[in-house]
Parts: structure tokens; C-alpha cells; sequence
């Protein structure tokens, strides 16, 4: 089955999410090119986006304007404009052709203290801006030894996601802090039980909109283990770090949707 962007139908799209961090020079527009161009992504039931740094962002999107690849950010501020030196906004994000910004990543709450609070203003202004939000969530180590996964999932999914969000203005990805760059993946029942509990509370609160709201995996996804977190229920994709900054491993992981 291939779909078509606007499908959402009953069954959800998935969405391979690479997210560059703060890696990429000019030269990088080469690889970007390089995999919007490839017969892997036009055949691939993925939908595929690459959040580059804001450097690449406006150069980035006109390249793969018309190709299957969409382009996106890793952060905006929740103001629409201002004092805010080295900053940008949701709307200078969609002025330059991205589709998407990924808020709440662990590494922005965490370096940057950002909190829930923050996390789902950026969030409202994405969805003002006519962008898709990605809102990351994860509980750190010390968190899972403590038994206290689930009730950190909830405390940031009431935190975090706006009222206004719907299926297609927002995804949120599970990335469990431990595992984000250092090569270890939750057991499959744990991302299934992950995904589950997340599910639940997004159906509870905005009901069929939950219903389809795509959640993503996101931690040490790789070639050789893509295809058996995506077929774990209620994984809708998957947000690669260090994998999608290699053509060949990102093109792996839409293939293995
Ligand atoms: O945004 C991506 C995540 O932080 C995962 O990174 P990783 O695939 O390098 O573990």
C-alpha cells in the first residue's frame, strides 16, 4: 500500500523523523539531495523528513521542494517575534519552507532547562505557524529504575501538548533519555508498553484526534533494528539522530517501513 500525503485514513502513515542536531555544513545539502533524489524514499510507505540546523533550513527546502522528502527544524521560541537574540521563531521556520519543528527534545530540556510549560507554548506557536509539532517525552535513567516511567509520560503529555493539538498538526515521540546516542533500545514490550500507555492518555484527552496522532520511537534506531520497533503497535515512525546523518542508514530505516 503507498500512500498519499493527505491520507490519513484509518491506518496511520508512519513518519521517519531524522533529526541532524547540530551537525551539517553547506556540503550537507549534497546528502540532502542525494536522499530526496533516491528510488528508496519513492517507493518507501514512509513519510520522510529531516530536521536540519537553521543554517541549511531555507536552502534545504528549496532542494527538495516537489521530492518526497519534507524539511524541518529542532527548536522555535514561543513568541512570534522580539528580543529574543539568537532565537527563531515558528513563522520564520514556515517563511523558510519547513514543515515541521521538533520541541521538547530531551537535550532542550535538559541543557536549556526547558519545561513542560515552555515545551507547549513552543508547540502553540508551531501550530500557529501551520507547522507540525514534534513533542518529544522520555524518562530519564534514574526515572526507570524508579519505576516511574508512565507517571512521567503523563506529567509531560499534560504539560507539554497543547490544547489545540490534532492528528495532523502534531506527533509526539517517546525517546527514552538513556538511550538517545548510546547504542541501548528498551525491550520491544517495553516500547510497546510505552506506546500503549501514551496512546491511552492521548485518545482520553482528545479522543479520535489521539485516536491518530502519530507517535514516533525515538533512541539508537538503526537499520538493524528499525524494522522490529516499527512494527511494535502504536509505533507511527521513528526520530533517528545519529543514523540519519548517513544517507545509506536513513534510506534503510524509511525502507523498513
Ligand atoms: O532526536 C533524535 C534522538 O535524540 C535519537 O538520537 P539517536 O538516534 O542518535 O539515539
Amino acid at each position: 500500500m503507498k500512500w498519499e500525503d493527505s491520507d490519513m485514513g484509518s491506518a496511520i502513515r508512519p513518519l521517519v523523523a531524522g533529526n541532524w542536531k547540530m551537525n551539517g555544513m553547506r556540503d550537507s545539502l549534497a546528502q540532502i539531495k542525494h536522499v530526496s533524489e533516491s528510488s528508496a524514499l519513492a517507493i518507501s510507505n514512509a513519510e520522510a523528513l529531516i530536521c536540519v540546523p537553521a543554517t541549511l533550513l531555507h536552502s534545504a527546502a528549496v532542494m527538495t521542494a516537489g521530492t518526497p522528502l519534507r524539511i524541518g527544524a529542532q527548536n522555535c521560541h514561543h513568541e512570534e517575534d522580539g528580543a529574543y537574540t539568537g532565537d527563531i521563531s515558528a513563522g520564520m521556520i514556515a517563511d523558510s519552507l519547513g514543515s515541521h519543528a521538533i520541541v521538547g527534545h530531551s537535550e532542550r530540556r535538559l541543557v536549556y532547562r526547558e519545561c513542560d510549560a515552555s515545551v507547549r507554548s513552543k508547540a502553540a506557536a508551531a501550530h500557529k505557524a501551520s507547522l507540525t509539532a514534534i513533542i518529544c517525552i522520555g524518562e530519564t535513567e534514574e526515572e526507570r529504575i524508579g519505576d516511574r516511567t508512565l507517571e512521567v509520560l503523563r506529567c509531560q503529555l499534560a504539560g507539554s501538548v497543547p490544547d489545540g493539538a490534532t492528528a495532523a498538526n502534531t506527533v509526539i515521540a517517546y525517546e527514552p533519555i538513556w538511550a538517545i546516542g548510546t547504542g541501548r533500545t528498551p525491550s520491544i514490550a517495553d516500547i510497546a508498553a510505552a506506546h500503549a500507555f501514551i496512546r491511552a492518555e492521548l485518545s482520553g484527552r482528545f479522543n479520535g484526534e489521539g485516536d491518530r496522532m502519530r507517535l514516533l520511537y525515538g533512541g539508537s534506531v538503526k537499520p538493524s533494528n528499525a524494522a522490529g520497533i516499527l512494527e511494535i503497535d502504536h509505533v507511527n515512525g521513528a526520530l533517528v539522530g545519529g543514523a540519519s546523518l548517513m544517507a545509506a542508514d536513513y534510506l534503510a530505516i524509511c525502507a523498513a517501513c
